[in-house]
């Protein structure tokens, strides 16, 4: 069996999904029925900050708490809504869209560059 690289997959995914500028997730987001979930580690959000109305979900947990007959479900993965998925650079985000359109989840999409792209374009933090 061949094997891929880790940037292949991010690579193969993008080309798949919805990948969003930031400029078009703050638009969706004023929206009011899109939910914004950050796949971060904890620390990376102490370390950087975040963006307010985000949810934060670490990748590590995404198929659990995706999946509304566990325990650990957060309602915030909801099928029936918009759900735009982000990251620090856009790599794990990218990976998690595929995943999420496994389950069923249809109306899913991820922001591209991530985090550092939404901050470099000047984009509120908290
Ligand atoms: O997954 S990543 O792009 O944040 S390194």
């Amino acid at each position: 069996m061949s094997s891929k690289s880790a940037m292949d997959m991010v690579k193969e995914a993008k080309a798949l999904i919805e990948n969003l500028s930031p400029a078009r997730v703050q638009e969706e987001m004023t929206s009011g029925d899109t939910v914004l979930i950050d796949l971060r580690e904890g620390e990376e959000l102490e370390r950087d900050g975040k963006i307010e109305s985000s949810v934060h979900a670490p990748r590590g947990m995404l198929e659990f708490y995706a999946d509304a007959a566990l325990p650990y479900h957060k309602p915030e993965f909801d099928k029936t809504k918009r759900i735009i998925l982000h990251c620090a650079g856009g790599g794990r985000s990218a990976l998690a869209v595929q995943t999420l359109k496994m389950m069923g989840f249809d109306n899913v999409a991820h922001m591209e560059g991530g985090f550092k792209a939404w901050k470099e374009a000047g984009l509120p933090t908290v």
